[in-house]
C-alpha cells in the first residue's frame, strides 16, 4: 500500500494506492460523510463500475452504518456534457446536498470529471471523494482537481479546478477492466516517464507487460510512481499558470484534436489519443532538432508494444492536417496573442513548453503523418 500526499496550502489530501481499498479503507472516507440525508451517501457511478464494484462499496459503507443514494450514468464520454451536468446537479440539489457534504465518484475519468465539476458548482462548492476504478483514473484523472465537461467546441472546455478530499485507488478494481481500457490508461503511465522521468520510462520498457498483466508489485509501483509524479507537479503549479503543470498535457494537444475529429466516441479513447499524441509530439520534436530520431522511435515502440495505436494513418480519418489544427485552436493553452504552446521533447524525460510552434508547419507535418505507413 502506498499513501501519496498532494500538498496544497490548506487543501492537502491523500491518494491511497493498494489492493482491497474499496473494502477496507472506506472507514477513512467515512470521515468525510456528513450527518445529512438520513445517512445516505451520494455516489455517482457508471453502469460498469456499479456492476463490478457497487456491491463491495455498498457492503463496506453498510459496515459503518451508511446506505448509498446511487446516481447512475451511462458509460462513455457523452456523459461529460451540459445535459449530463444539468441532470447530476439537479439530482444533488434534489437530495438536499449541503456545502459540507461529500459526493463519492466511483468509476473512470468520465465519472470523476463530471462529478468533480458538479461538486465545484453546486451551492458554490461541496466536497467529493474519488474512488477511481480505471487505470487512467487511478494514475491521472482522480488526482489534481481538473474537472470538466466537453462542449461542441471541444474537449474539457467548461470546467473548474476543484480538488477532491481523498482518493482511494483500489488496484483490485482493475481486474474487471477491459483490456483496451487498461492499455488506454497505460498511455498516461508512459506519459510520466516520457515527460519527466527517463528512469521510469526505462523501467516501463522492461516491466510494462507485467503492469498490463496486473501483476501486483509492478502494478502498484507503476500506479504509485505515476501518482507521485502528478502530485509533485500539481503541488508546484496547481492551476497551470507557470508552465510546469502544462507538461502533463504532453500528447494532449494532438490527442484532443484527434478525439474531437473522431467525435469523442469509442473510435478513439482518450488514452489512445494521448498515445498517438505522444508519438506525434516526439516525431515533431525530432524534426525540430530536439529529441533524437532514435529516442522518438523508442517512444513509438513503447506505445506500439503496449498494443496502443501509434500511427494516425491507421485511423482512416477523412481529414487533413489543417482540420486537426482547427480543433487545436480551442485548446486552453492558447494565449491571448494567438500562440499555442506545444509540449515538446528534448529527450526522453525532458519535456518543455515550446511557444514558437508555427501552426502551418504543424498542419503540413500532420498531412505527412496522415499519409505515412
Ligand atoms: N481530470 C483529469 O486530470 C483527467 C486526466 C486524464 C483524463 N481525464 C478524462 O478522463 C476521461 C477518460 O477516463 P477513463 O479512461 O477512465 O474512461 P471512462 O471513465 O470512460 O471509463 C472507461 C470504461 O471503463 C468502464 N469501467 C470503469 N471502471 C471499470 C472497472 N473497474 N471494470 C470494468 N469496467 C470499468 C467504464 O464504464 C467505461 O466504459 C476522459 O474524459 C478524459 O478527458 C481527465
Ligand atoms: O492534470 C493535468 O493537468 C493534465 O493535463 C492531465 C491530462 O491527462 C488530462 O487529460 C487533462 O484533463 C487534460 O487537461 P486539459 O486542460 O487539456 O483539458
Ligand atoms: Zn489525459
Amino acid at each position: 500500500m502506498a499513501v501519496i500526499p498532494v500538498e496544497l496550502a490548506g487543501r492537502s489530501y491523500e491518494v491511497h494506492v493498494g489492493k482491497g481499498l474499496l473494502d477496507e479503507a472506506l472507514s477513512l472516507a467515512c470521515a468525510f460523510i456528513g450527518p445529512y440525508h438520513g445517512r445516505k451517501v451520494p455516489v455517482v457511478a457508471d453502469r460498469n463500475a456499479l456492476k463490478h464494484h457497487g456491491e463491495r462499496l455498498a457492503h463496506s459503507l453498510a459496515a459503518d452504518g451508511f446506505e448509498i443514494a446511487w446516481y447512475l450514468i451511462e458509460p462513455g464520454e457523452a456523459a461529460k456534457s451540459w445535459a449530463g451536468l444539468q441532470d447530476l446537479v439537479d439530482w444533488l440539489l434534489g437530495l438536499g446536498i449541503t456545502r459540507g457534504d461529500h459526493v463519492f465518484a466511483l468509476g473512470g475519468g468520465v465519472v470523476g470529471d463530471l462529478t468533480g465539476f458538479a461538486c465545484s458548482i453546486v451551492k458554490r462548492g461541496c466536497g467529493f471523494v474519488q474512488l477511481p476504478t480505471t487505470l487512467l483514473a487511478q494514475v491521472d484523472s482522480s488526482v489534481g482537481g481538473k474537472t470538466a465537461i466537453n462542449t461542441s467546441a471541444g474537449k474539457n472546455l467548461v470546467g473548474a479546478f476543484h480538488q477532491p478530499s481523498l482518493v482511494l485507488a483500489d488496484l483490485d478494481a482493475l481486474a474487471t477492466l477491459p483490456e483496451r481500457e487498461m492499455r488506454a490508461g497505460y498511455a498516461e503511465v508512459l506519459k510520466y516517464g516520457v515527460l519527466g522521468d527517463a528512469g521510469f520510462f526505462d523501467w516501463l520498457e522492461e516491466h510494462g507487460k507485467k503492469v498490463l498483466a496486473l501483476e501486483d508489485a509492478p502494478l502498484e509501483h507503476a500506479v504509485a510512481t505515476s501518482v507521485a509524479a502528478k502530485a509533485r507537479i500539481v503541488a508546484e503549479d496547481e492551476r497551470e499558470t507557470t508552465g510546469t503543470r502544462a507538461l502533463l498535457n504532453l500528447g494532449h494537444t494532438f490527442g484532443h484534436a484527434l478525439e474531437a475529429e473522431t467525435g469523442f466516441s469509442d473510435r478513439l479513447l482518450h488514452g489512445e489519443g494521448v498515445a498517438l499524441g505522444m508519438v506525434l509530439a516526439a516525431r515533431y520534436s525530432a524534426r525540430r532538432g530536439g529529441i533524437s530520431e532514435d529516442d522518438a522511435a523508442r517512444v513509438t515502440r513503447a506505445i506500439d508494444k503496449a498494443g496502443l495505436p501509434a500511427e494516425i494513418a491507421a485511423l482512416g480519418l477523412e481529414c487533413d492536417g489543417s482540420a486537426l489544427v482547427a480543433h487545436m485552436l480551442h485548446d486552453k493553452k492558447m494565449d491571448a496573442g494567438g500562440t499555442l504552446p506545444f509540449i515538446l521533447l528534448r529527450g526522453i524525460g525532458e519535456a518543455y513548453l515550446a511557444k514558437d510552434v508555427d501552426l502551418a508547419g504543424v498542419a503540413a507535418f500532420l498531412d505527412a503523418q496522415l499519409q505515412a505507413h
